[in-house]
């Protein structure tokens, strides 16, 4: 007799719950900067990608003041619109703003964003900045939208598969959808994966629920965080606030 097909396993993740922004913001730091710190010993250099939107602020200023060897350090984004950073809606001016001040001025920043009028012009010149970071990643932070997208892997997008393909060839890709409002360039899943240190970013009760809803079973184009969740080396740490 045919049996019914097993129900599959939710996808693994090992959530860390703080009491609240603060809290969260400086165990967020203190993780990201123990990577930073190990990766520069045993390299004399290390490389950090940090995501954009309305969350990481308080997280990007906490650990603008960790005492870090930050000439050694260099920064990134996992994604950026494609917008130049006069606008309030570019990452790159986030971080500057928010992270790139006191001691870690020092850091080398690299943002994605070249000034070419598409991403896809772009692309090349990102690619060769992106070619010239220390690799892998010390330190990948991403953030997570309410769809469940993660970077700029949004759901339904033009592009999305090759960004999520775990054997993707490509570090960096252009990508195009309704959700994201301008076009984006983002990381990779491969190069955001290879980092020592992967971490989820998120706050409030619907990114906890999103997430859980990520966990359970289902195609990755559907939920992007999915392809995270399931080609990560190990459950993806995430740290959480109401
Ligand atoms: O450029 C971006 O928008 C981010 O890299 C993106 O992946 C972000 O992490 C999520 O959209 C969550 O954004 P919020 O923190 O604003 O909810």
């Amino acid at each position: 007799m045919d049996h019914p097909p097993l129900p599959l396993p939710p996808l693994p993740y090992a959530l860390a719950a703080y009491d609240d922004r603060a809290a969260l913001a400086r165990a967020l730091a203190a993780h990201v900067a123990q990577a930073l710190l190990s990766r520069t010993a045993r390299d004399g250099a290390a490389s950090l990608a940090v995501s954009g939107g309305r969350t990481p602020a308080l997280f990007l200023e906490t650990l603008s003041a960790a005492p870090l060897d930050w000439g050694r350090i260099t920064v990134t984004l996992v994604d950026e619109r494609w917008v130049p950073e006069t606008s309030v809606r570019s990452n790159a001016a986030l971080v500057r703003a928010h992270l790139l001040k006191g001691e870690a001025r020092r850091a080398r920043f690299v943002p994605l964003f070249t000034g070419a009028p598409t991403p896809e012009v772009g692309l090349d010149e990102a690619t060769a900045r992106a070619a010239g970071l220390p690799r892998p990643f010390a330190a990948v932070v991403l953030g997570m939208g309410d769809d469940g997208h993660t970077a700029s892997f949004f759901p339904g997008a033009a592009g999305l598969d090759a960004a999520i393909d775990p054997a993707a060839p490509a570090a960096l890709a252009a990508i195009r959808a309704a959700a994201a409002g301008e076009p984006r360039i983002t990381f990779t899943l491969p190069p955001l994966l290879a980092a020592d240190t992967l971490l989820l970013h998120i706050e409030g009760k619907v990114k906890r629920e999103v997430l859980g809803a990520a966990s359970r079973p289902g195609p990755d184009g559907e939920m992007p965080i999915r392809a995270v969740l399931r080609h990560a080396r190990r459950p993806l740490d995430v740290l959480w606030c109401p």
